[in-house]
């Protein structure tokens, strides 16, 4: 069978769930090292909505996803000194002021959007959404794949569908991609929520980026240094990157700093449960400020 044409001139490559053959199996995304939890397969309204991905597409031909699967991780923190009491103590207060708003957590890649976000969804009780982790299980591919075989505008247009479709939800954590900032439209969705800007200087963030691998993250990816040029090649990818959205990563309504001891370079940052207290703590001002 011929494979579909996504991009005119371009043929669908090894994603399985963008091709048409009904034996196509989905693999699982290497990183979901949780479970998924399956209350969100009885979500016939939300699982037709995310069937529909695409099908507003304007400048591409169709692009056939066959399970349009939302993943909608399990926010179960396994480390307990992750949920700390005094985490847990004040999500309990913010969850009866947030009153089922949802959460938006935005920031440069490695800000610690998923740790955190995870970390803050588990404390409130709400349920946990990556949008990355949605657009993989998707298109049965990775993000890398979808940049690099289809590009990064089509993976911009999923990411967007996906923020529109996950407004229908209430109360849930969501953690979008570093990029879902440079679109107005997936501001018009997620200003219906509170977006939250995980905040890091471009040093802490490419020593994360360093240490995890840049082989998931197609914009950091292209770097063949070694060493401390590898580093440097890095925070100069990382830095240009921020200059670029900073202004747009400013427009959130929470500003939460990363760093430990700010102004020193060999900070490795705040924990994750300390940045998650800083989340809620920040989150009860705003709230009781009434700005919701
Ligand atoms: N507060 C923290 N302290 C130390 N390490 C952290 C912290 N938060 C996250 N990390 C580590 O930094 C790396 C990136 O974190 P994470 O994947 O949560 O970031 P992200 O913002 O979701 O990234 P991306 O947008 O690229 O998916 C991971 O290795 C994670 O374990
Ligand atoms: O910062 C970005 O533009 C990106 C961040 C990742 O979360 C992915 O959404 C993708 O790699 C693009």
């Amino acid at each position: 069978m011929a494979l579909p044409t996504i991009v005119p001139g371009r043929t669908v490559p090894a994603c399985p769930n963008l091709s048409l053959s009904p034996n196509s199996r989905r693999p699982r995304h290497p990183s979901h090292s949780i479970h998924a939890s399956h209350h969100k397969f009885q979500d016939a309204a939300f699982r037709q909505q995310i069937r529909t991905i695409h099908q507003s597409r304007q400048n591409h031909q169709q692009w056939p996803i066959l399970k349009a699967i939302v993943k909608e991780l399990d926010a179960t923190v396994s480390d307990p000194d992750l949920l700390t009491q005094e985490v847990e103590a004040l999500a309990a207060e913010v969850t009866q002021l947030l009153d089922g708003a949802n959460l938006y957590f935005v920031g440069m890649m490695g800000s610690g959007k998923s740790t955190v976000g995870k970390i803050v969804a588990a404390a409130l009780g709400y349920p946990y959404l990556d949008i990355d982790a949605i657009i993989v299980e998707t298109a049965g591919c990775t993000v890398a794949q979808i940049f690099a075989d289809q590009g990064e505008q089509a993976f911009r247009d999923l990411e967007s569908q996906v923020l529109q479709d996950l407004g229908a939800r209430k109360g849930v954590v969501v953690s979008t991609g570093g990029g879902a900032v440079m679109r107005d439209q997936n501001w018009g969705h997620m200003s219906q929520g509170i977006v939250i800007w995980l905040k890091g200087a471009p040093e802490l963030l490419t020593k994360r980026a360093l240490s995890d691998g840049t082989q998931s993250r197609p914009l950091l990816s292209q770097s063949s240094d070694q060493g401390d040029d590898a580093y440097t090649a890095l925070l100069a990818k990382v830095t240009g990157i921020l200059d670029k959205r900073q202004h747009l990563y400013r427009q959130s309504d929470l500003h939460i700093p990363l760093e430990r001891s700010p102004g020193d370079p060999s900070d490795c940052g705040a924990t994750p449960a300390a940045v998650a207290y800083r989340v809620l703590k920040s989150l009860e001002e705003h709230l009781k400020k009434g700005a919701i």
